[in-house]
């Protein structure tokens, strides 16, 4: 008496992808399973895990098709995720049965259509472009170009990026050579820099022509990653801000490309893109801690 019943329940998972940055999307409608930081952790952990840049979860809403949450690979949750959304918009209309989809988050409902060519794009919304918005510690009038900088004081290797919250924050700065950076080593040190309280996605741009963008992004949370939908996004609105490019662009990330483009009127921002289902398992309960075993 008194000992509870082993009985671990199976949870199922889709991986999924966006361009390379990868996902596990748990599909939470039908069951309540408890997600806690250090399961985030242990499911995302490319070592011991399943692995994966954001851990997504299948929620129901009152509000819209589905309810999408986001964890970053570091346990935190987020608000927003551009290739997440491509693969949840393609997943939800599938079931659905039609190429048009909402999806709620923690910042927005998001309209989505999905193609038959495969690819879907997605509104996310208009930019947020007020210092107190992205957010940043300080005021700046001009967040199109703000002082921040990399490296030596007298040269430095990055500096004066332009920011914007497409529902999470970015830093984007316009580079010569975008691969000659070494995102992997100054990446971390802006994402936690005092001037963004909520930390930031941290992006080199390069521009090609007006029509044509190259990124790369050390992601919040989940670091390098072969793309980012949500960078993509701020990258397009900072470089039209900057008149460097014209509203509708190709911005070509490591792990493919995005068509992106800020629309005149609405001023909302639409991502086109592929998304991609790599395979579909069965969560190992040791990754949800003791509850999920039944212990
Ligand atoms: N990979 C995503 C963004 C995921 C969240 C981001 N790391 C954050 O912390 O804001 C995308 O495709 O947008």
């Amino acid at each position: 008496m008194g000992l509870k019943t082993m009985s671990a329940t199976t949870h199922s998972f889709r991986k999924m992808n966006g361009l390379g940055n990868d996902f596990v999307v748990i599909d939470r409608r039908h069951d309540d399973l408890s997600l806690p930081a250090d399961a985030v952790r242990a499911i995302a952990d490319r070592a011991t895990g399943i692995g994966c840049d954001q851990l997504i979860a299948l929620d129901p809403s009152s509000e819209a098709d589905v309810f999408m949450r986001i964890w970053n690979a570091d346990g935190g949750e987020v608000a927003a995720c551009g290739n997440a959304a491509r693969c949840v918009a393609g997943v939800v209309a599938g079931e659905l049965g039609r190429p048009t989809v909402t999806i709620e988050t923690e910042d927005q409902v998001l309209g989505a259509y999905a193609g038959p060519d495969g690819l879907v794009t997605i509104d996310m919304g208009e930019p947020r472009l007020a210092w107190d918005e992205i957010p940043l510690t300080e005021e700046f009038h001009d967040t199109s170009c703000i002082e921040l900088q990399a490296g030596p004081i007298d040269a430095p290797v990055l500096h004066s990026p332009g920011v914007v919250s497409m529902g999470n924050p970015h830093a984007i700065f316009f580079v010569d050579d975008a691969e000659a950076i070494d995102l992997g080593r100054i990446g971390p040190m802006l994402e936690h820099h005092p001037l963004f309280p909520e930390r930031a996605n941290i992006s080199v741009a390069r521009v090609l022509d007006e029509g044509h963008i190259r990124l790369r992004t050390w992601e919040r949370g989940a670091g390098l990653t072969r793309a980012c939908g949500t960078a993509a996004c701020a990258s397009a609105v900072a470089a039209v801000r900057r008149g460097l490019t014209d509203r509708k662009v190709t911005v070509s990330l490591p792990g493919g490309d995005l068509v992106i483009e800020w629309r005149e009127g609405d001023g909302h921002v639409l991502m086109t893109g592929p998304y991609a289902l790599d395979f579909e398992g069965t969560l190992p309960p040791e990754l949800l801690g003791s509850e999920a075993q039944g212990v």
